[in-house]
């Protein structure tokens, strides 16, 4: 590239790799986490539940797709998953200014520029992957001109940064459902338009107990889970009354608190479209989308819950649910954007759920 800039990721162990700047030139610090993902980056870098992060990409070549433009469907973006790139910084190996794809609309380095978030490339993601694997995430920086201290991003409330204020509504099917938006990909909103439903979008820490619905739903999101409190507190209340239930990542870790469970932070998390799960009970596993750094610890589950997922590469628990109420959530993406769409038929399971305790309460 013309012009290139040196920078440098930093890690707190003390390891430093020199690379090239793309993507702004400035400096940024945020807890350095690696997705396998081999595609979709315009998904991963607008998608909230990676705020402060710096994301490592571990496929070799990343940018040659380019980057779509802006489309609307229902006021809402129609490929992005929210409306503006929320990562802290990107490191890949060999970016490629170069792009082709009908639908490319500027460079990934151009993007990142908008939203003045520095990339850096030149560098040995695998190599930098099996440090994290090792040691787990930690936190970095990347340098450009000017040093900047390290940030832990898990010590703020992330959600309340990214949840829309407000309330909005989109569709009028026959089915309302209350959407928490504790940092929502837009693909959560989109399968359930595609669903005869009347979406209520409310921030993280509404009192949605107020709001008359025939569902509730509880959205992937930043940062550590116990920061929530305002929508535990809230999720406690729903709990003690039977109307169905449904949480996607952030959404299964916050209703496993609000049962009474626990949540730890894994090594390095699962980020990849690749994760093996297992559905409890039989032989039936999918591959499932997934991103994320905290896990629910089955072991604390109360006595009415059970796990409803297992994660096939290291046991951890990928979903829950209650075993008499229609309450459950996965901690993989049934949404995918990206990744695999296999267990997209959760949102009708929640739909039939709903429906099925509209027709118990005529
Ligand atoms: N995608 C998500 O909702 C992530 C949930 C949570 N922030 C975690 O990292 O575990």
């Amino acid at each position: 590239m013309e012009n290139a800039k040196s920078v440098k990721l930093v890690l707190e162990d003390g390891t430093e790799i020199q690379g090239t700047s793309f993507g702004a030139f400035t400096s940024a610090a945020g807890e350095v986490v690696f997705s396998t993902a081999m595609t979709g980056y315009p998904e991963n870098l607008t998608d909230p539940s990676f705020a402060g992060q710096i994301l490592v990409l571990t496929y070799p070549m990343v940018g040659n797709y380019g980057v779509p433009g802006e489309d609307l469907y229902e006021s809402i973006s129609k490929i992005f998953e929210s409306d503006q790139i929320h990562i802290a910084g990107l490191v890949v190996n060999y970016y490629s200014e170069e792009h082709s794809h009908w639908n490319a609309a500027k460079s990934l380095g151009d993007w990142l520029k908008e939203y003045n978030i520095p990339g850096i490339f030149g560098v040995d993601t695998r190599m930098l992957t099996k440090k994290l694997r090792e040691k787990g995430a930690m936190l970095g920086k990347i340098v450009a001109e000017q040093d900047i201290p390290f940030h832990d991003p898990n010590l703020e409330n992330l959600v309340a940064q990214v949840s829309q204020s407000g309330v909005q509504r989109y569709g009028s099917g026959k089915n309302k459902i209350v959407l928490v938006d504790c940092g929502t990909k837009t693909n959560i909103i989109r399968c359930f338009l595609e669903r005869d439903v009347e979406l209520i979008r409310v921030p993280w820490d509404y009192d949605f107990n107020t709001l008359d619905y025939d569902g509730l739903f509880l959205s992937n999101g930043p940062g550590d889970p116990k920061m929530c409190e305002a929508t535990i507190a809230h999720l406690q209340t729903a709990l003690q009354q039977d109307k169905p239930i449904f949480g996607i990542c952030l959404g299964n870790q916050l209703m496993s608190l609000a049962a009474g469970g626990d949540t730890f932070k894994l090594k390095y998390g699962h980020r990849s479209h690749n994760q093996p799960v297992l559905l409890t009970g039989t032989k039936r596993s999918f591959i499932t989308s997934q991103n994320h750094g905290f896990a629910v610890d089955t072991a604390t589950l109360p006595e009415e819950w059970t796990m409803l997922f297992e994660n096939l590469n290291d046991g951890t628990c990928e979903g829950i649910k209650h075993k008499t109420k229609p309450f459950f959530s996965t901690q993989f993406h049934p949404e995918a954007a990206g990744g695999p769409e296999d267990t997209e038929y959760l949102f009708d399971d929640f739909l039939t759920a709903v429906a099925e305790h509209k027709a118990q309460r005529v």
